[in-house]
């Protein structure tokens, strides 16, 4: 499995641990980077005018001269770039003692439209803004029209973060990295930056793994797929998963019935709208397949879960801000573990503990060990709200969401093109399977119905949230331009199809 994500210090580690199991040391690794980076020009870009190659101080400029010398000695034309000569001593001193050719002053790269730049400046060692000499070289780069590929990260970007550290990064067509990507390789604008990525094997052993012990994956059918619910021959609705959508009142009633319908096309039995009195007929007025339920007050909605067997709820899409809603999801939240199986808030269930965070906290961190986790699903602006320490793009996104699901107890889907799913007990995903048409209005309510309809038949919180993103994602890659919310839970079934068979 290549899902695995290292950070840039679990790399060093991976690094760390290659060597020291043999047979490669430090500069055999960094000849194999080099040639694979060397084989990816070659296969790639083999007709390009130049190569001008950009080396930095360190490893990241080591594997930059080993390219330089292995496209050389293909008789490609090439000029290599270096200010500083690395440290003596050091891998990428070696490297530099073995280039036959004379490096040259970064402040006289310049490159033509038809010329491949090779970025061999920083990897995984960045430490600060690029400045000076190496910043003029990005920006010469960006602006060359050249090809540009980027070795391990382009340069300016963090690999932990994905974030341009002091604003200037290299801006890459491809970008070759070593044994498994990094965070900074699917977190925007990384992700955006590093252009197609692409994984090199230079003889890491998977056993690294291991040791280091990873909890981050990019977001793939492999991570959960064996968890997707399938029918049995003996089964009837509701041992399929009944689950309830709670609409807000006559005017704010679409994004229930779309997470409804969401439940229902993830394999949920059986599907409910409980509707406050005044939207009956509105709701009703709109549904066929879904049932319709009246609860005004929270005996009604007790009252309507045990007696019905609800497995999975979602409250949130449309339903208003305020006590009502604070107080349909405590009584939700005390039926969770025992009628109640998987609970989602979305929307207006998170935005009306804006003033009081700690009183949501509180509530769902009352599971014992049996009790899934709930599964809040905000965006960027309502995350903020209920952590506003958190919000900003300080810290990674990962960090981020992995210190608010472990405030709430709770599996946190940080939706935006590169959504974070995160698990109280450190595991997470980042995704990358996705349309941009996704951004669209509604299509939050379908994915929080995706995630409880999942929950109510029996998938475990984190893994019900990770299916949900990614085959949410799925459907607007499938379908593209002119996507709407009202589109996406038509297109569940070949999705799901795919992934379970008929
Ligand atoms: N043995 C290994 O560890 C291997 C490492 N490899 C390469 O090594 C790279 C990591 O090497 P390093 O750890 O040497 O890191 P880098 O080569 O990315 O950069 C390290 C140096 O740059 C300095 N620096 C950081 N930010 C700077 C800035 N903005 N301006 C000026 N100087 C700055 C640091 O102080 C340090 O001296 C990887 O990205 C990869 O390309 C590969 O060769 C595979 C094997
Ligand atoms: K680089």
């Amino acid at each position: 499995m290549m899902d695995e994500l290292l950070t840039p210090a679990e790399m060093s580690e991976a690094d760390r641990l290659a060597i020291a199991g043999g047979p490669s040391n430090g500069y055999g690794l960094m000849c194999r980077a080099g040639a694979a980076i060397a084989a990816a020009i070659l296969a790639r870009y083999p007709a390009s005018r130049h190569f001008h190659v950009l080396c930095g101080p360190g490893n990241n400029g080591g594997d930059g001269l080993v390219v330089a010398r292995l496209l050389a000695d293909a008789g490609c034309p090439v000029t290599a770039y270096q200010d500083d000569s690395p440290r003596p001593g050091t891998d990428a001193a070696m490297a530099l003692a073995a280039l036959e050719l004379r490096t040259r002053p970064l402040e006289v790269f310049y490159a033509g439209g038809d010329d491949l730049v090779v970025d061999a400046m920083f990897g995984a060692g960045l430490t600060r803004p690029l400045q000076g000499n190496f910043a003029r070289a990005v920006e010469r780069a960006n602006a060359s029209g050249a090809a540009v590929l980027a070795v391990d990260l382009p340069s300016g970007l963090s690999g932990d973060s994905g974030q341009v550290l002091g604003g200037i990064a290299i801006r890459a067509d491809m970008t070759v990295t070593f044994f498994r990507r990094k965070p900074g390789h699917l977190l925007l604008p990384g992700r955006s930056l590093c252009g197609e990525t692409v994984v090199a094997d230079i003889g890491i052993a998977d056993e690294a793994l291991t040791t280091i012990g990873p909890k981050l994956w990019q977001n793939n059918p492999r991570l959960w797929q064996m968890h997707l619910p399938r029918p049995t021959e003996n089964g009837h609705k509701y041992s399929r998963g009944h689950v309830a959508s709670f609409s807000g009142g006559p005017s704010a009633t679409g994004a229930a019935r779309l997470a409804a319908m969401a439940a229902a096309r993830a394999g949920a039995g059986a599907v409910t709208v409980v509707s406050p009195g005044s939207a009956m007929s509105v709701n009703a007025a709109h549904l066929t397949a879904i049932m319709l339920r009246r609860a005004d007050r929270v005996d009604e909605l007790a009252d309507f879960v045990n007696s019905r067997k609800v497995a999975g709820a979602v409250i949130g899409p449309g339903f208003g801000v305020g006590e009502h809603c604070r107080n349909f999801v405590s009584a939700l939240n005390r039926l969770r573990g025992e009628e109640v199986l998987g609970l989602v808030l979305d929307a207006d269930a998170l935005t009306s503990f804006e003033e009081e965070p700690e009183a949501l906290f509180a509530l769902l961190a009352k599971g014992t060990s049996s009790v899934q986790p709930a599964v809040l699903t905000p965006h960027e602006g309502e995350f903020g709200r209920l952590f506003p320490d958190l919000a900003g793009a300080m810290r990674s996104k990962v960090e981020r969401a992995r210190e608010a699901a472990s405030r709430c107890t709770s599996v946190v889907i940080l939706k935006g093109p590169d959504t974070v799913v995160a698990s109280p007990d450190d595991r997470a995903v980042i995704n990358a399977h996705a349309s941009p048409y996704l951004a669209t209005a509604g299509s939050g309510d379908v994915l929080a119905g995706l995630v409880a309809g999942f929950l109510a038949q029996g998938m475990p919180s984190f893994e019900a949230a990770c299916a949900a993103v990614w085959i949410h994602g799925d459907c607007s890659l499938r379908f593209g331009p002119g996507l709407t919310a009202d589109d996406l839970p038509g297109l569940i079934p070949t999705t799901l199809r795919q992934l379970v068979g008929t």
